[in-house]
Protein backbone atom coordinates (compact mmCIF):
# COMPACT_ATOMS: atom_id res chain seq x y z
CA UNK A 1 0.00 0.00 0.00
CA UNK A 2 2.76 2.26 1.04
CA UNK A 3 4.49 1.67 -2.50
CA UNK A 4 1.13 2.51 -4.56
CA UNK A 5 0.71 5.78 -2.65
CA UNK A 6 4.47 6.37 -3.36
CA UNK A 7 3.74 6.11 -6.65
CA UNK A 8 0.52 7.97 -7.03
CA UNK A 9 1.37 10.94 -5.07
CA UNK A 10 4.99 11.61 -6.27
CA UNK A 11 5.80 10.20 -2.43
CA UNK A 12 8.85 9.80 -0.53
CA UNK A 13 8.28 6.49 1.25
CA UNK A 14 8.30 8.00 4.39
CA UNK A 15 5.98 10.47 2.80
CA UNK A 16 3.75 8.00 2.23
CA UNK A 17 3.43 6.52 5.97
CA UNK A 18 3.04 9.98 7.22
CA UNK A 19 0.19 10.33 4.79
CA UNK A 20 -1.23 7.06 6.32
CA UNK A 21 -1.07 8.60 10.04
CA UNK A 22 -2.18 11.90 9.09
CA UNK A 23 -5.39 9.93 7.63
CA UNK A 24 -6.19 8.13 10.88
CA UNK A 25 -5.26 11.16 13.23
CA UNK A 26 -8.50 12.99 10.84
CA UNK A 27 -10.13 9.67 11.42
CA UNK A 28 -10.01 10.25 15.48
CA UNK A 29 -10.43 14.10 15.33
CA UNK A 30 -13.32 13.05 13.09
CA UNK A 31 -14.54 10.68 15.83
CA UNK A 32 -14.01 12.61 18.52
CA UNK A 33 -16.69 15.20 17.34
CA UNK A 34 -19.13 12.65 17.79
CA UNK A 35 -18.41 12.00 21.46
CA UNK A 36 -20.23 15.25 21.92
CA UNK A 37 -23.04 14.10 20.37
CA UNK A 38 -23.61 11.09 21.99
CA UNK A 39 -23.66 12.61 25.68
CA UNK A 40 -26.28 14.93 24.58
CA UNK A 41 -28.44 12.11 23.59
CA UNK A 42 -27.94 10.49 26.88
CA UNK A 43 -28.94 13.80 28.47
CA UNK A 44 -32.20 14.28 26.28
CA UNK A 45 -32.89 10.69 27.36
CA UNK A 46 -32.42 11.33 30.76
CA UNK A 47 -34.55 14.60 30.61
CA UNK A 48 -37.41 12.81 28.85
CA UNK A 49 -37.50 10.30 31.32
CA UNK A 50 -37.80 11.97 34.24
CA UNK A 51 -34.38 14.23 34.74
CA UNK A 52 -31.55 13.42 35.86
CA UNK A 53 -30.72 11.33 38.90
CA UNK A 54 -28.21 13.22 41.12
CA UNK A 55 -24.73 10.89 40.70
CA UNK A 56 -25.21 11.26 36.98
CA UNK A 57 -24.69 14.92 36.95
CA UNK A 58 -20.99 13.79 37.68
CA UNK A 59 -20.79 11.64 34.63
CA UNK A 60 -22.02 14.49 32.54
CA UNK A 61 -19.64 16.93 33.69
CA UNK A 62 -16.50 14.04 33.54
CA UNK A 63 -17.88 13.28 30.00
CA UNK A 64 -18.01 16.96 29.08
CA UNK A 65 -14.27 17.26 30.19
CA UNK A 66 -13.36 14.20 28.61
CA UNK A 67 -14.86 15.45 25.44
CA UNK A 68 -13.15 18.42 25.53
CA UNK A 69 -9.66 16.60 26.03
CA UNK A 70 -10.33 14.00 23.23
CA UNK A 71 -10.62 17.33 20.63
CA UNK A 72 -7.93 19.23 21.69
CA UNK A 73 -6.03 15.72 21.32
CA UNK A 74 -6.92 14.49 18.27
CA UNK A 75 -6.83 17.93 16.72
CA UNK A 76 -2.92 18.33 18.15
CA UNK A 77 -2.22 14.51 16.48
CA UNK A 78 -4.05 15.66 13.56
CA UNK A 79 -2.55 19.08 13.24
CA UNK A 80 1.56 17.12 14.01
CA UNK A 81 0.88 14.29 11.53
CA UNK A 82 -0.29 16.68 8.65
CA UNK A 83 1.17 19.91 8.74
CA UNK A 84 4.89 18.87 9.96
CA UNK A 85 5.09 15.85 7.88
CA UNK A 86 3.45 18.00 4.74
CA UNK A 87 6.31 20.79 4.93
CA UNK A 88 8.97 17.91 5.53
CA UNK A 89 7.68 16.12 2.61
CA UNK A 90 7.43 19.19 0.43
CA UNK A 91 11.56 19.57 1.16
CA UNK A 92 12.16 16.20 -0.15
CA UNK A 93 9.72 16.06 -3.02
CA UNK A 94 11.94 19.25 -4.43
CA UNK A 95 15.09 18.28 -3.64
CA UNK A 96 14.20 14.60 -5.49
CA UNK A 97 12.65 16.68 -8.36
CA UNK A 98 15.90 18.64 -8.62
CA UNK A 99 18.68 15.73 -8.09
CA UNK A 100 16.36 13.83 -10.88
CA UNK A 101 16.69 17.02 -12.94
CA UNK A 102 20.76 16.81 -12.20
CA UNK A 103 20.85 12.73 -13.85
CA UNK A 104 18.14 13.26 -17.01
CA UNK A 105 19.86 13.68 -20.01
CA UNK A 106 19.78 17.61 -21.83
CA UNK A 107 17.58 15.70 -24.56
CA UNK A 108 14.83 16.06 -21.56
CA UNK A 109 15.14 19.89 -21.31
CA UNK A 110 14.94 20.86 -25.50
CA UNK A 111 10.81 19.60 -24.68
CA UNK A 112 10.51 21.41 -21.54
CA UNK A 113 11.36 24.84 -20.98
CA UNK A 114 12.89 26.75 -17.69
CA UNK A 115 9.22 28.20 -16.46
CA UNK A 116 7.55 24.74 -16.68
CA UNK A 117 10.31 23.40 -14.81
CA UNK A 118 10.51 25.74 -12.36
CA UNK A 119 6.46 25.88 -12.10
CA UNK A 120 6.70 22.00 -11.41
CA UNK A 121 9.20 21.98 -8.85
CA UNK A 122 7.73 25.46 -6.85
CA UNK A 123 3.63 25.64 -7.97
CA UNK A 124 3.21 21.87 -8.14
CA UNK A 125 5.23 21.34 -5.11
CA UNK A 126 3.13 23.89 -3.22
CA UNK A 127 -0.21 22.30 -4.72
CA UNK A 128 0.68 19.46 -2.96
CA UNK A 129 1.29 20.67 0.33
CA UNK A 130 -1.80 21.72 0.47
CA UNK A 131 -3.18 18.44 -0.75
CA UNK A 132 -1.18 16.56 1.84
CA UNK A 133 -1.94 18.74 4.93
CA UNK A 134 -5.92 19.06 4.33
CA UNK A 135 -7.74 17.28 0.99
CA UNK A 136 -6.10 14.31 1.18
CA UNK A 137 -6.42 13.26 4.96
CA UNK A 138 -9.50 15.27 5.75
CA UNK A 139 -11.24 13.75 2.81
CA UNK A 140 -9.71 10.33 4.25
CA UNK A 141 -10.43 11.25 7.91
CA UNK A 142 -14.24 11.99 7.09
CA UNK A 143 -15.20 9.21 4.58
CA UNK A 144 -13.52 6.73 6.95
CA UNK A 145 -15.37 8.07 10.03
CA UNK A 146 -18.49 8.72 8.51
CA UNK A 147 -18.76 4.82 7.58
CA UNK A 148 -17.81 3.99 11.33
CA UNK A 149 -20.90 6.20 12.22
CA UNK A 150 -22.93 5.00 9.51
CA UNK A 151 -22.75 1.24 10.45
CA UNK A 152 -23.66 2.07 14.49
CA UNK A 153 -26.70 4.01 12.80
CA UNK A 154 -27.91 1.01 11.47
CA UNK A 155 -27.48 -0.76 14.76
CA UNK A 156 -29.90 1.83 16.09
CA UNK A 157 -32.57 1.96 13.48
CA UNK A 158 -31.93 0.49 9.96
CA UNK A 159 -34.58 2.31 7.91
CA UNK A 160 -33.57 5.37 9.35
CA UNK A 161 -29.90 5.12 8.61
CA UNK A 162 -30.68 4.41 4.85
CA UNK A 163 -33.11 7.97 4.77
CA UNK A 164 -29.94 9.11 6.29
CA UNK A 165 -26.84 7.67 4.46
CA UNK A 166 -28.33 6.97 0.82
CA UNK A 167 -27.27 10.31 -0.33
CA UNK A 168 -23.18 10.02 0.53
CA UNK A 169 -23.06 7.77 -2.58
CA UNK A 170 -24.99 9.44 -5.30
CA UNK A 171 -23.15 13.08 -4.27
CA UNK A 172 -19.64 10.79 -4.04
CA UNK A 173 -20.54 9.89 -7.35
CA UNK A 174 -21.33 12.44 -9.02
CA UNK A 175 -18.17 14.17 -7.91
CA UNK A 176 -16.55 11.13 -9.54
CA UNK A 177 -17.74 10.77 -12.35
CA UNK A 178 -16.68 14.68 -12.83
CA UNK A 179 -13.12 13.04 -12.92
CA UNK A 180 -12.19 12.88 -16.62
CA UNK A 181 -14.04 16.55 -17.07
CA UNK A 182 -11.87 18.03 -14.24
CA UNK A 183 -8.84 16.10 -15.86
CA UNK A 184 -9.25 17.67 -18.83
CA UNK A 185 -10.07 21.03 -17.60
CA UNK A 186 -7.45 21.59 -15.21
CA UNK A 187 -4.67 20.03 -18.02
CA UNK A 188 -5.78 23.12 -20.70
CA UNK A 189 -5.26 25.50 -17.66
CA UNK A 190 -2.10 24.23 -17.04
CA UNK A 191 -1.13 24.77 -20.15
CA UNK A 192 -2.57 28.20 -21.12
CA UNK A 193 -0.46 28.74 -17.65
CA UNK A 194 2.69 27.62 -18.91
CA UNK A 195 2.53 29.35 -22.05
CA UNK A 196 1.65 32.69 -20.07
CA UNK A 197 5.06 31.85 -18.31
CA UNK A 198 6.99 31.02 -20.94
CA UNK A 199 6.45 34.61 -22.28
CA UNK A 200 6.80 36.03 -19.16
CA UNK A 201 10.32 34.79 -18.84
CA UNK A 202 10.80 35.26 -22.47
CA UNK A 203 9.62 38.69 -22.06
CA UNK A 204 11.85 39.12 -19.63
CA UNK A 205 14.90 37.89 -21.18
CA UNK A 206 14.56 39.45 -24.40
CA UNK A 207 13.53 43.11 -23.26
CA UNK A 208 16.96 44.35 -24.74
CA UNK A 209 16.14 43.33 -28.18
CA UNK A 210 12.21 44.18 -28.02
CA UNK A 211 13.56 48.21 -27.24
CA UNK A 212 15.98 47.61 -29.85
CA UNK A 213 13.61 46.91 -32.43
CA UNK A 214 10.56 48.90 -31.27
CA UNK A 215 8.88 45.62 -30.99
CA UNK A 216 7.60 46.18 -27.29
CA UNK A 217 4.00 47.13 -28.18
CA UNK A 218 3.52 44.24 -30.56
CA UNK A 219 5.07 41.96 -28.42
CA UNK A 220 3.30 42.87 -24.98
CA UNK A 221 -0.46 42.60 -27.03
CA UNK A 222 0.75 38.77 -27.70
CA UNK A 223 1.17 38.81 -24.19
CA UNK A 224 -1.54 40.28 -22.68
CA UNK A 225 -3.84 37.44 -25.23
CA UNK A 226 -1.92 34.64 -22.95
CA UNK A 227 -2.67 36.32 -19.67
CA UNK A 228 -6.57 36.61 -21.01
CA UNK A 229 -6.62 33.06 -21.95
CA UNK A 230 -4.99 32.56 -18.67
CA UNK A 231 -8.12 34.49 -16.89
CA UNK A 232 -10.94 33.07 -19.15
CA UNK A 233 -9.39 29.40 -18.68
CA UNK A 234 -9.34 29.78 -14.12
CA UNK A 235 -12.88 30.75 -14.60
CA UNK A 236 -14.41 28.23 -16.57
CA UNK A 237 -12.32 25.58 -14.63
CA UNK A 238 -13.81 26.86 -11.26
CA UNK A 239 -16.82 27.04 -12.58
CA UNK A 240 -16.68 23.25 -13.81
CA UNK A 241 -15.57 22.42 -10.89
CA UNK A 242 -18.14 24.47 -8.75
CA UNK A 243 -21.00 22.69 -10.77
CA UNK A 244 -20.69 19.51 -9.82
CA UNK A 245 -19.25 20.02 -6.05
CA UNK A 246 -22.74 22.00 -5.52
CA UNK A 247 -24.55 19.74 -7.48
CA UNK A 248 -23.70 17.18 -5.19
CA UNK A 249 -23.35 19.38 -1.66
CA UNK A 250 -27.31 19.67 -2.91
CA UNK A 251 -27.91 15.63 -2.86
CA UNK A 252 -26.70 15.80 0.58
CA UNK A 253 -28.92 18.56 1.89
CA UNK A 254 -31.43 16.65 0.94
CA UNK A 255 -30.66 13.69 3.88
CA UNK A 256 -31.94 15.92 6.28
CA UNK A 257 -35.00 16.07 4.89
CA UNK A 258 -35.46 12.21 3.71
CA UNK A 259 -34.67 11.86 7.66
CA UNK A 260 -37.20 14.38 8.82
CA UNK A 261 -39.93 12.74 6.75
CA UNK A 262 -39.13 9.28 7.70
CA UNK A 263 -38.60 10.07 11.37
CA UNK A 264 -42.20 11.80 10.97
CA UNK A 265 -43.65 8.83 8.84
CA UNK A 266 -42.05 5.94 11.52
CA UNK A 267 -42.88 7.92 14.09
CA UNK A 268 -46.90 8.70 13.53
CA UNK A 269 -46.81 5.11 12.85
CA UNK A 270 -45.51 4.13 16.02
CA UNK A 271 -42.44 2.37 14.82
CA UNK A 272 -39.92 4.83 15.85
CA UNK A 273 -39.47 6.22 19.41
CA UNK A 274 -38.90 10.08 19.67
CA UNK A 275 -35.13 9.74 21.14
CA UNK A 276 -33.86 7.82 17.87
CA UNK A 277 -35.71 10.35 16.14
CA UNK A 278 -33.77 13.34 18.17
CA UNK A 279 -30.18 10.99 17.79
CA UNK A 280 -31.01 10.77 13.82
CA UNK A 281 -31.44 14.59 13.47
CA UNK A 282 -27.99 15.15 16.02
CA UNK A 283 -26.65 13.47 13.99
CA UNK A 284 -27.31 14.16 10.04
CA UNK A 285 -26.55 17.96 11.47
CA UNK A 286 -23.54 16.83 12.41
CA UNK A 287 -22.50 13.95 9.57
CA UNK A 288 -23.21 16.55 6.48
CA UNK A 289 -20.98 18.90 7.39
CA UNK A 290 -17.41 16.97 7.33
CA UNK A 291 -18.82 15.45 4.24
CA UNK A 292 -19.61 18.52 2.39
CA UNK A 293 -16.20 19.40 3.34
CA UNK A 294 -15.13 16.27 2.01
CA UNK A 295 -16.87 16.43 -1.47
CA UNK A 296 -14.54 19.68 -2.06
CA UNK A 297 -11.17 17.71 -1.15
CA UNK A 298 -12.22 14.99 -3.47
CA UNK A 299 -12.78 17.33 -5.98
CA UNK A 300 -9.24 19.27 -4.90
CA UNK A 301 -7.87 15.85 -4.91
CA UNK A 302 -8.33 14.92 -8.47
CA UNK A 303 -7.11 18.23 -9.77
CA UNK A 304 -3.60 17.31 -8.02
CA UNK A 305 -3.59 14.42 -10.86
CA UNK A 306 -1.86 16.84 -13.27
CA UNK A 307 0.28 18.27 -10.89
CA UNK A 308 1.09 14.43 -9.97
CA UNK A 309 1.50 13.86 -13.73
CA UNK A 310 3.86 16.46 -14.26
CA UNK A 311 6.27 15.54 -11.25
CA UNK A 312 6.01 11.92 -12.22
CA UNK A 313 7.49 12.70 -15.58
CA UNK A 314 10.33 14.09 -14.48
CA UNK A 315 10.64 11.67 -11.53
CA UNK A 316 10.19 8.57 -14.07
CA UNK A 317 12.27 9.97 -16.94
CA UNK A 318 15.31 7.65 -17.18
CA UNK A 319 18.47 8.84 -16.06
CA UNK A 320 21.81 8.52 -17.71
CA UNK A 321 23.72 6.00 -15.29
CA UNK A 322 27.03 3.83 -15.66
CA UNK A 323 30.11 3.26 -13.39
CA UNK A 324 31.53 5.75 -10.92
CA UNK A 325 34.82 4.29 -11.63
CA UNK A 326 36.91 5.72 -14.13
CA UNK A 327 39.05 3.10 -15.99
CA UNK A 328 40.37 5.52 -18.50
CA UNK A 329 43.96 5.12 -19.75
CA UNK A 330 45.11 8.50 -20.54
CA UNK A 331 42.65 11.01 -22.47
CA UNK A 332 42.59 10.00 -25.89
CA UNK A 333 39.14 10.81 -26.99
CA UNK A 334 38.28 8.84 -30.20
CA UNK A 335 34.70 8.92 -31.93
CA UNK A 336 33.42 5.92 -33.78
CA UNK A 337 31.42 6.01 -36.22
CA UNK A 338 28.99 8.40 -34.13
CA UNK A 339 26.04 9.19 -35.33
CA UNK A 340 23.31 11.23 -33.41
CA UNK A 341 19.91 13.46 -33.62
CA UNK A 342 18.23 15.81 -31.28
CA UNK A 343 14.84 15.78 -30.22
CA UNK A 344 14.10 16.58 -33.47
CA UNK A 345 14.82 13.31 -35.05
CA UNK A 346 16.87 15.21 -37.60
CA UNK A 347 20.17 13.38 -38.21
CA UNK A 348 23.08 16.00 -37.08
CA UNK A 349 26.01 13.84 -37.43
CA UNK A 350 26.25 10.20 -39.17
CA UNK A 351 29.34 8.52 -39.02
CA UNK A 352 31.82 10.74 -37.10
CA UNK A 353 35.00 9.07 -36.42
CA UNK A 354 38.38 10.95 -35.92
CA UNK A 355 41.00 10.76 -32.70
CA UNK A 356 41.67 13.89 -30.82
CA UNK A 357 45.00 12.81 -28.88
CA UNK A 358 46.05 13.54 -25.29
CA UNK A 359 48.78 15.87 -25.30
CA UNK A 360 47.43 17.78 -28.77
CA UNK A 361 45.14 20.33 -29.60
CA UNK A 362 42.26 19.13 -31.96
CA UNK A 363 40.54 22.07 -33.73
CA UNK A 364 36.52 21.08 -34.99
CA UNK A 365 36.21 23.81 -38.14
CA UNK A 366 33.57 23.75 -40.40
CA UNK A 367 30.14 26.12 -41.68
CA UNK A 368 27.95 27.05 -39.45
CA UNK A 369 25.35 24.25 -38.25
CA UNK A 370 28.33 21.47 -39.31
CA UNK A 371 28.36 20.21 -36.21
CA UNK A 372 30.70 21.24 -34.13
CA UNK A 373 29.33 22.15 -30.75
CA UNK A 374 27.16 18.98 -30.68
CA UNK A 375 30.36 16.74 -31.39
CA UNK A 376 32.01 18.86 -28.22
CA UNK A 377 29.14 18.36 -26.10
CA UNK A 378 28.87 14.30 -27.02
CA UNK A 379 32.39 14.18 -25.99
CA UNK A 380 31.30 15.12 -22.63
CA UNK A 381 27.97 12.93 -22.50
CA UNK A 382 26.08 16.09 -22.19
CA UNK A 383 23.65 13.71 -24.39
CA UNK A 384 24.38 10.08 -25.48
CA UNK A 385 24.72 9.00 -29.07
CA UNK A 386 22.21 7.46 -31.32
CA UNK A 387 25.00 4.77 -32.91
CA UNK A 388 28.79 4.52 -32.57
CA UNK A 389 30.65 4.82 -29.96
CA UNK A 390 32.85 7.38 -27.65
CA UNK A 391 35.65 6.13 -25.84
CA UNK A 392 38.42 8.80 -23.60
CA UNK A 393 41.62 6.43 -22.92
CA UNK A 394 39.35 3.37 -24.01
CA UNK A 395 36.77 4.01 -21.60
CA UNK A 396 33.26 3.62 -23.43
CA UNK A 397 31.83 6.91 -22.27
CA UNK A 398 28.24 5.58 -22.46
CA UNK A 399 28.97 3.36 -19.60
CA UNK A 400 30.00 5.93 -17.29
CA UNK A 401 28.35 7.67 -14.89
CA UNK A 402 28.35 11.63 -16.30
CA UNK A 403 29.30 13.27 -13.04
CA UNK A 404 31.90 10.79 -12.96
CA UNK A 405 33.18 11.46 -16.65
CA UNK A 406 33.04 15.39 -16.20
CA UNK A 407 35.45 14.96 -13.67
CA UNK A 408 37.68 14.41 -16.57
CA UNK A 409 36.60 17.71 -18.31
CA UNK A 410 37.31 21.60 -17.94
CA UNK A 411 35.00 23.11 -20.23
CA UNK A 412 34.53 27.29 -21.73
CA UNK A 413 31.18 27.60 -23.03
CA UNK A 414 30.47 30.35 -25.44
CA UNK A 415 27.62 31.58 -23.21
CA UNK A 416 29.21 32.09 -19.69
CA UNK A 417 26.68 31.51 -16.74
CA UNK A 418 27.77 33.18 -13.66
CA UNK A 419 26.27 33.35 -10.37
CA UNK A 420 25.33 36.15 -7.95
CA UNK A 421 28.23 36.08 -5.72
CA UNK A 422 31.80 37.34 -5.37
CA UNK A 423 34.42 36.80 -7.91
CA UNK A 424 35.70 34.55 -5.48
CA UNK A 425 33.33 32.24 -5.27
CA UNK A 426 32.36 32.58 -9.42
CA UNK A 427 35.67 31.00 -10.19
CA UNK A 428 35.42 28.94 -6.90
CA UNK A 429 32.69 26.60 -9.16
CA UNK A 430 36.08 24.84 -10.97
CA UNK A 431 37.01 23.48 -7.73
CA UNK A 432 35.25 24.00 -4.54
CA UNK A 433 38.05 22.64 -2.08
CA UNK A 434 40.58 25.40 -3.34
CA UNK A 435 41.82 28.05 -1.08
CA UNK A 436 41.86 31.74 -2.07
CA UNK A 437 45.49 31.70 -2.80
CA UNK A 438 44.42 29.00 -5.95
CA UNK A 439 41.72 30.77 -6.49
CA UNK A 440 43.89 34.31 -7.33
CA UNK A 441 46.42 32.10 -8.69
CA UNK A 442 44.17 30.57 -11.62
CA UNK A 443 42.29 34.11 -11.99
CA UNK A 444 45.46 35.42 -12.53
CA UNK A 445 46.24 33.09 -15.51
CA UNK A 446 43.28 34.50 -17.29
CA UNK A 447 44.27 37.86 -16.18
CA UNK A 448 41.00 38.08 -14.18
CA UNK A 449 43.20 40.53 -11.62
CA UNK A 450 42.95 43.24 -14.26
CA UNK A 451 39.67 44.01 -13.67
CA UNK A 452 39.15 42.40 -10.39
CA UNK A 453 41.32 44.15 -8.30
CA UNK A 454 40.09 47.68 -9.80
CA UNK A 455 36.76 47.05 -8.09
CA UNK A 456 34.94 48.38 -5.20
CA UNK A 457 35.25 45.31 -3.23
CA UNK A 458 38.15 43.65 -5.18
CA UNK A 459 38.02 39.62 -5.24
CA UNK A 460 35.00 40.16 -3.55
CA UNK A 461 32.67 42.33 -5.46
CA UNK A 462 29.30 40.74 -5.89
CA UNK A 463 28.88 40.90 -9.79
CA UNK A 464 24.82 40.74 -9.31
CA UNK A 465 22.78 37.83 -11.51
CA UNK A 466 24.41 36.01 -14.14
CA UNK A 467 26.85 38.76 -13.66
CA UNK A 468 25.06 41.46 -15.24
CA UNK A 469 27.77 44.04 -14.16
CA UNK A 470 30.61 42.72 -16.17
CA UNK A 471 31.80 43.12 -19.86
CA UNK A 472 31.55 39.67 -22.11
CA UNK A 473 35.11 39.68 -22.28
CA UNK A 474 35.61 39.87 -18.22
CA UNK A 475 32.36 37.37 -17.98
CA UNK A 476 34.64 34.68 -20.37
CA UNK A 477 38.18 35.31 -18.08
CA UNK A 478 36.06 34.40 -15.77
CA UNK A 479 34.90 31.15 -17.47
CA UNK A 480 38.54 30.42 -18.08
CA UNK A 481 39.78 31.05 -14.72
CA UNK A 482 37.38 28.29 -13.41
CA UNK A 483 39.25 25.70 -16.15
CA UNK A 484 42.23 27.02 -14.88
CA UNK A 485 41.26 26.17 -11.34
CA UNK A 486 40.35 22.32 -12.37
CA UNK A 487 42.60 21.64 -14.19
CA UNK A 488 41.19 18.77 -15.44
CA UNK A 489 42.94 16.72 -18.19
CA UNK A 490 40.46 17.18 -21.15
CA UNK A 491 39.92 20.48 -22.26
CA UNK A 492 36.79 21.59 -24.22
CA UNK A 493 37.11 25.35 -25.36
CA UNK A 494 34.09 27.11 -27.30
CA UNK A 495 34.89 30.00 -29.20
CA UNK A 496 36.86 30.59 -25.71
CA UNK A 497 38.45 33.77 -26.82
CA UNK A 498 35.37 34.99 -29.22
CA UNK A 499 34.60 37.95 -26.76
CA UNK A 500 38.00 39.33 -25.40
CA UNK A 501 40.04 42.21 -27.13
CA UNK A 502 43.49 41.94 -29.49
CA UNK A 503 45.42 42.16 -25.96
CA UNK A 504 43.30 39.90 -23.46
CA UNK A 505 43.74 37.14 -26.28
CA UNK A 506 46.93 37.99 -26.85
CA UNK A 507 47.61 37.11 -22.98
CA UNK A 508 45.07 34.63 -22.84
CA UNK A 509 46.32 32.44 -25.51
CA UNK A 510 49.80 32.40 -23.69
CA UNK A 511 48.36 30.86 -20.81
CA UNK A 512 45.73 28.84 -22.56
CA UNK A 513 49.21 27.45 -24.41
CA UNK A 514 50.81 26.65 -21.02
CA UNK A 515 47.56 24.94 -18.95
CA UNK A 516 46.97 22.42 -22.38
CA UNK A 517 50.70 20.92 -21.95
CA UNK A 518 49.90 17.25 -22.03
CA UNK A 519 45.91 18.28 -22.37
CA UNK A 520 43.84 16.55 -24.68
CA UNK A 521 42.50 19.79 -26.06
CA UNK A 522 39.43 20.31 -28.27
CA UNK A 523 38.58 23.59 -29.49
CA UNK A 524 35.51 25.02 -31.37
CA UNK A 525 36.90 28.12 -33.16
CA UNK A 526 35.23 30.07 -36.18
CA UNK A 527 38.39 32.37 -36.34
CA UNK A 528 40.68 30.31 -38.67
CA UNK A 529 43.62 32.10 -37.06
CA UNK A 530 43.03 31.08 -33.39
CA UNK A 531 43.92 27.52 -34.28
CA UNK A 532 46.22 27.92 -36.94
CA UNK A 533 48.51 26.45 -34.50
CA UNK A 534 46.45 23.17 -33.65
CA UNK A 535 48.30 19.95 -33.82
CA UNK A 536 45.09 18.49 -35.79
CA UNK A 537 41.97 19.77 -37.31
CA UNK A 538 38.63 18.22 -37.89
CA UNK A 539 36.48 19.94 -40.51
CA UNK A 540 32.96 19.01 -39.63
CA UNK A 541 30.33 19.93 -42.83
CA UNK A 542 26.46 18.56 -42.33
CA UNK A 543 27.27 16.57 -39.83
CA UNK A 544 30.39 14.45 -41.29
CA UNK A 545 33.85 14.38 -41.10
CA UNK A 546 35.25 16.44 -44.48
CA UNK A 547 38.67 16.91 -43.88
CA UNK A 548 41.13 16.17 -40.88
CA UNK A 549 44.51 17.12 -40.63
CA UNK A 550 47.29 19.20 -39.67
CA UNK A 551 46.72 22.99 -40.85
CA UNK A 552 49.68 22.82 -43.37
CA UNK A 553 48.52 19.50 -45.17
CA UNK A 554 44.75 20.79 -45.16
CA UNK A 555 46.18 24.18 -46.65
CA UNK A 556 48.03 22.46 -49.11
CA UNK A 557 44.62 20.62 -49.92
CA UNK A 558 43.20 23.18 -50.86
CA UNK A 559 39.34 22.10 -49.48
CA UNK A 560 37.15 23.59 -47.01
CA UNK A 561 39.63 24.62 -44.79
CA UNK A 562 42.31 26.45 -46.86
CA UNK A 563 38.48 28.08 -48.56
CA UNK A 564 37.55 29.33 -44.67
CA UNK A 565 41.45 30.90 -43.96
CA UNK A 566 41.01 32.61 -47.70
CA UNK A 567 38.01 33.97 -47.02
CA UNK A 568 38.73 35.01 -43.08
CA UNK A 569 41.80 36.86 -44.34
CA UNK A 570 39.61 38.97 -47.17
CA UNK A 571 37.35 39.93 -44.21
CA UNK A 572 39.67 41.05 -42.37
CA UNK A 573 40.14 43.73 -44.81
CA UNK A 574 36.67 44.76 -44.90
CA UNK A 575 35.89 47.97 -42.87
CA UNK A 576 32.41 49.96 -42.61
CA UNK A 577 32.40 52.78 -45.44
N1 LIG B 1 19.47 21.56 -28.86
C1 LIG B 1 19.24 21.32 -30.16
N2 LIG B 1 18.09 20.76 -30.56
C2 LIG B 1 17.84 20.50 -31.86
N3 LIG B 1 18.71 20.77 -32.85
C3 LIG B 1 19.88 21.33 -32.52
C4 LIG B 1 20.20 21.64 -31.16
N4 LIG B 1 21.45 22.19 -31.14
C5 LIG B 1 21.87 22.22 -32.43
N5 LIG B 1 20.94 21.71 -33.24
C6 LIG B 1 21.06 21.54 -34.70
O1 LIG B 1 22.16 20.67 -34.94
C7 LIG B 1 22.91 21.09 -36.06
C8 LIG B 1 24.38 21.26 -35.66
O2 LIG B 1 24.45 22.32 -34.71
P1 LIG B 1 25.81 22.71 -33.97
O3 LIG B 1 25.48 23.78 -33.01
O4 LIG B 1 26.46 21.49 -33.48
O5 LIG B 1 26.64 23.28 -35.19
P2 LIG B 1 27.90 24.22 -35.15
O6 LIG B 1 28.78 23.70 -36.23
O7 LIG B 1 28.49 24.28 -33.79
O8 LIG B 1 27.25 25.61 -35.54
P3 LIG B 1 27.76 27.10 -35.22
O9 LIG B 1 29.13 27.20 -35.85
O10 LIG B 1 26.79 27.99 -35.91
O11 LIG B 1 27.79 27.25 -33.74
C9 LIG B 1 22.26 22.37 -36.55
O12 LIG B 1 21.45 22.04 -37.65
C10 LIG B 1 21.41 22.84 -35.39
O13 LIG B 1 20.26 23.48 -35.85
Amino acid sequence: MIQRLQKRYALSEQGAKDLVKGCLACVLQNLSFMFPVSLLYFLVSDLLNGGIASGKSVFYIIGCAVCIGLILFTTYLQYNATYFATYTESGVRRITLAERLRKIPLSFFGKKDLADLTSTIMADCTFLEQSFSHFIPELAGSVISTILVAVSLFVFDWRMALAALWVMPVAFAIVGFSARIQENLNQKAMDVKMECADGIQECIETVRDLKANNAEQEYMEGLEKKIRAVERRSILNEFGLAAFVVSASLVLKLGIATVALTGSILLVRGSLDVITFFLFLLVVSRLYDPLQGALQNLAAVISTRTNIARMNEILDHPIQQGENRLTNKGCDIVFEHVGFAYNTGETVLKDVSFTARQGEVTALVGPSGGGKTTVSRLAARFWDVSSGKITVGGMDISRTDPEALLSLFSIVFQDVTLFDNTILENIRIGNKNATDKQVIEAARLANVDEFAEKLPDGWNTDIGENGCELSGGERQRISIARAFLKNAPIILLDEATASLDVENETLIQTALSRLIADKTVLVIAHRMRTVAGADKIVVLADGAVAEEGSPEKLLEKNGIYARMVKLQSESQNWKLK
